[in-house]
């Protein structure tokens, strides 16, 4: 039974991970189609990729991940829409607030509008918040302050009335003022009818630093949206040691239990599958082996860890 079934199975709606034109058709492309059930675009739905220039629209990519996807009977969630990085320039530089505001809804238009029906959900905004829960500075936060959130998700809602609309962010596994303000942010959002359907909780986490986890997946779902781990990996510290390794077990079996029990959450997502391709490698060196599978694709304790929590149901 693939992680994705018994997910299912245990009243969840999906185990997910990433895949892009750069793992479609590479090895790892059997345990992707195998074991899960939704998909993430790594890099080729973000802004830079979608429309580098203005008004210049670019899907091939784009497109060739959807259809991986319909061939192979997955779904997809789309990311990201709104994010302060892979924003081209000629966006980085608007400085007027009509402009931006047309810019904004003419992008999500545009390619929320594509795949209309075709998508389980979008991360509508993307990490909008600093570590001390203020707003992280960002051309749309600096030209419309916090406006370009209601206005991001009501163009969302506008373009595909089906898909479930996102805030995904990261570090929100342990309390603190980030998790507080994205609580106060929603509890805003929902007293002025915003469409916001779900919490993203990113969940890249540090080994070591895992159980706080299950008490904020509670809290996000307080709020009465659908929650989701959407980018699941759990770095340890170099040297990478079997002691490390067998705490990483627990530590994956934590956060599934952590999911499991919150009816609000509805699936996880890993992001990617072998230690080897990880992003984790290039942007925290310091850092090594977070995910289920070594770079042989042999299945790690963590994978064991999972699959028999997953069996017991
Ligand atoms: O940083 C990790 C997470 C944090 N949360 C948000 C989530 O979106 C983010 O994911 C990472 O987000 C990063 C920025 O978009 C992605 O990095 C992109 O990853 C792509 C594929 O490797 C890179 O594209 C390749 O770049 C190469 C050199 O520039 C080119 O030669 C390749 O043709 C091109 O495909 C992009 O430059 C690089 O920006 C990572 O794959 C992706 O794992």
């Amino acid at each position: 039974a693939s992680l994705n079934s018994m997910m299912q199975a245990n009243g969840k709606l999906y185990f997910g991970n990433i895949i892009d034109t750069n793992t479609m058709q590479g090895n790892e492309d059997g345990v992707l189609k195998g074991e899960f059930g939704m998909f993430t675009p790594e890099y080729s739905w973000k802004w830079n990729r979608i429309q580098p220039e203005k008004g210049k629209f670019h899907f091939n990519d784009s497109d060739a991940v959807m259809e991986w996807a319909e061939a192979n009977g997955k779904q997809i969630r789309g990311h990201t829409l709104v994010w302060h990085q892979n924003i081209p320039d000629w966006v980085d530089a608007i400085t007027d607030k009509e402009d931006l505001m047309k810019v904004i809804k003419d992008h999500i238009n545009k390619a929320v509008g594509r795949y209309k029906g075709r998508v389980y959900a979008w991360d509508v905004v993307n990490e909008v918040f600093n570590e001390d829960g203020t707003f992280r500075d960002s051309v749309f936060y600096r030209v419309l302050g916090e406006d370009f959130i209601p206005l991001a998700f009501r163009t969302a809602r506008e373009a595909d009335p089906n898909a479930k609309l996102y805030i995904n962010e990261y570090n929100l596994d342990y309390a603190g003022p980030k998790i507080d303000a994205m609580l106060n942010l929603v509890h805003r959002l929902q007293a002025q009818n915003v469409p916001i359907d779900a919490i993203g909780s990113q969940t890249h986490l540090t080994s070591g630093r895992v159980n706080e986890v299950p008490a904020q997946l509670k809290r996000l779902a307080s709020t009465g949206l659908d929650i989701a781990v959407t980018e699941l990996d759990i770095r340890i510290k170099r040297p990478v040691t079997p002691a490390k390794l067998q705490q990483q077990k627990g530590e994956y079996a934590l956060v599934t239990k952590g999911c499991l029990e919150v009816p609000a959450c509805v699936g996880i997502s890993m992001w990617g599958v072998s230690d080897q391709n990880s992003w984790v490698k290039e942007a925290l060196p310091a850092f090594g082996a977070p995910l289920m599978w070594d770079g042989n694709l042999r299945r790690k304790g963590a994978y064991g860890a999972v699959d028999g929590l997953l069996r017991k149901g």
